[in-house]
């Protein structure tokens, strides 16, 4: 028999890292770039304000006039013209003059201060331009400036937005108003999901005897997908070499004839007769088949991890492979530990790990010597900080004998949980009120 070499976690995700890099960058329109990672700063091209302007619809004018107005005292000026948001400027107001202003209009030439019409006798405007209005005003209070000044917010050469953000519908919008109508992204990632198992009908298929819906392929496609990859799946790939050999060279060309950047597969990576994955990656199995030179940087590895102790990474004709087990649950923490890294450093992310933070175990479990544990886990209160095992949809019947082992087939337990406990390989037992480190789910 031959033994696998052991990697820790951090190990493995090192070397399933190390064989991606961030995909190429193009300009992007502003509405489609929400999702993906800005691989230059945006900088802006205009002053924000780009002029003095009004923060309120008032009147403009000069505060020489007007220091110390008050209801007792008003000042009287003259009303000589109008200006609307929209409108280039123009003629201020001269001495003992105001221009009625509106909210985002350039404060004309001459004018220093806007005052609210509330704050004067007018109360509020009419609809509509001057004609017809009183053409003086009263001054009540004019001790605020209500101007806006030109470059408060943003000078022209400011970076707006810096590299390396996950763009939201907020970054586009700052870049919009810093003068542009795309930002510069990394391209979505591609990436092929395969499933292994001649037991897989696809979902929503009756089964039959012997065999159990593919989940696998969903999580992992939707997964991808939710981490802005663009996915193909091809489900339910059985369990003979040739079968795996031609969906891989399928998948290739999937992407209207552009090459993945990464293969994602599950299942077949333990030691069953009929892991179709390990004969393939497997160096023996391999030697004098079709496939022998398709397969490069090949590694079976035991993770000293649980669940998902199996894993296995290559390239398939150059590009990226990560083969998970199998078990759902033991894919399901494979993809966070492993994958969502890849895709994050793929899609342009500057720190592809995500950290860890401290929660406390409002329940205990046993934990196993020796290998990191993988809990699926959830928080007791929507904001609180205790997490307890997530469970699954029933417990055991009385008489019902429980299955031994970590659980990782249990699938029910995903829609449970909210974070991935983490415990180090060293704890046996997590007790009730202990520190604990999980990943926290999206
Ligand atoms: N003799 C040994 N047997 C096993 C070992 C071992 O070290 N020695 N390791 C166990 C561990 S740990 C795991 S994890 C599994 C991983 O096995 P594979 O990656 O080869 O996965 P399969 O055998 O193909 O499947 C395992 C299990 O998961 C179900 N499955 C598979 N694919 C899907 C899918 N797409 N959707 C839903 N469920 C799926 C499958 O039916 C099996 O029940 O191996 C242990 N065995
Ligand atoms: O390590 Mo396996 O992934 O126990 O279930």
């Amino acid at each position: 028999m031959t033994r696998e070499p052991r990697r820790t976690i951090a190990q493995h995700a090192d070397d399933a890292l190390a064989l991606v890099r961030p995909t190429p960058t193009a300009p992007v329109p502003l509405d489609a770039a929400v999702g993906s990672v800005l691989a230059a700063d945006v900088v802006s091209t205009l002053d924000a304000p780009p002029f003095d302007a009004s923060a309120m619809d008032g009147y403009a004018v000069r505060s020489a006039d007007v220091a110390g107005a008050t209801t007792a005292s008003p000042v009287v000026l003259r009303v000589v013209g109008d200006v609307a948001a929209g409108d280039p400027g123009g003629a201020g107001p001269g001495p003992g003059e105001a221009v009625r202003i509106m909210t985002g209009a350039p404060v004309p030439a001459g004018a220093d201060v806007v005052v609210p019409v509330e704050r004067t006798s007018t109360g509020r405007f009419a609809p509509g331009a001057t004609g017809g209005a009183p053409t003086t005003v009263a001054i009540h209070d004019a001790s605020r400036r209500h101007v806006r000044p030109c470059g408060e917010d943003v000078r022209r050469g400011d970076v707006v937005v810096a590299a390396g953000v996950v763009l939201t519908a907020r970054h586009v919008s700052v870049a919009a108003a810093a003068g542009h109508a795309t930002v510069t992204v990394h391209r979505a990632p591609r990436v092929a999901v395969l499933s292994t198992g001649s037991e897989l009908v696809a979902a929503g298929t009756a089964p039959g005897p012997g065999r159990i819906p593919d989940s696998n392929s969903v999580l992992l496609a939707a997964s991808a997908r939710a981490a802005g990859a663009d996915v193909v799946r091809r489900g339910g790939v059985g369990d003979a070499a040739g079968a795996l050999v031609a969906a891989l060279d399928g998948v290739l060309a999937a992407f209207d004839g552009a090459a993945p950047d990464l293969l994602v597969s599950t299942g077949g990576v333990s030691a069953g007769a009929f892991d179709v994955v390990r004969e393939v990656l497997d160096g023996a199995s391999r030697a004098g088949t079709p496939w022998e030179s398709a397969v490069t940087d090949a590694r079976l590895v035991a993770v000293g991890m649980q669940p998902g102790k199996p894993q296995g990474l290559a390239r398939w004709r150059g590009v990226p492979w990560l083969a998970l087990p199998g078990n759902p649950v033991s894919a399901f923490v494979s993809f966070e530990l492993f994958v969502r890294p890849v895709l994050d450093r793929l899609r342009g992310v500057p720190e592809p790990r995500r950290a860890l933070v401290g929660r406390v175990a409002g329940e205990g479990w046993p934990s196993p010597a020796g290998r990191e544990q993988l809990v699926l886990v959830r928080h007791t209160a929507p904001d609180g900080t205790e997490v307890v095992p997530a469970g699954r949809a029933r417990e055991p019947r009385p008489g019902e004998t429980p299955t031994h082992g970590s659980g990782s087939h249990r699938v029910s337990a995903l829609a449970h949980a909210d974070a991935v406990a983490v415990v180090p390989a060293d704890v046996t037992a997590v007790e009730p009120g202990d520190a604990v480190r999980v990943l926290l789910l999206d």
